[in-house]
């Protein structure tokens, strides 16, 4: 609170492994640009979850990322 967090877009892919117990996450944060948006399926293989963020603000978008989730739910299994 009362801080000033400074962000970037994200190119390319940042990953993390966050170790609960004995479950391991792999989490990779991935570019939501659209000219990104074509590399996304490069990530699909041996996924489990998706989290997909959005600004719930940004009505004109809602559209956009619908069509997006769609799009990524109807990726063939590789
Ligand atoms: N108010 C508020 N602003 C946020 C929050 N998270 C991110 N932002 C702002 O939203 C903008 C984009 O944040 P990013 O974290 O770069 O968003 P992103 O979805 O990772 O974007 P890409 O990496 O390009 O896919 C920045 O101006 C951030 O300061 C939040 O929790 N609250
Ligand atoms: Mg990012």
């Amino acid at each position: 609170m009362n801080e000033v967090v400074h962000t970037s877009p994200t190119i390319g892919s940042n990953v993390e492994e966050i170790i609960l117990r004995k479950t391991h996450f792999l989490m990779w944060d991935i570019g939501g640009q659209e000219t990104l948006r074509s590399t996304w399926n490069t990530y699909y293989s041996n996924t489990e979850f998706v989290i997909l963020v959005i600004d719930s603000t940004d009505r004109e978008r809602l559209t956009v990322t619908k069509e997006e989730l769609y799009k990524m739910l109807a990726h063939e299994v590789s």
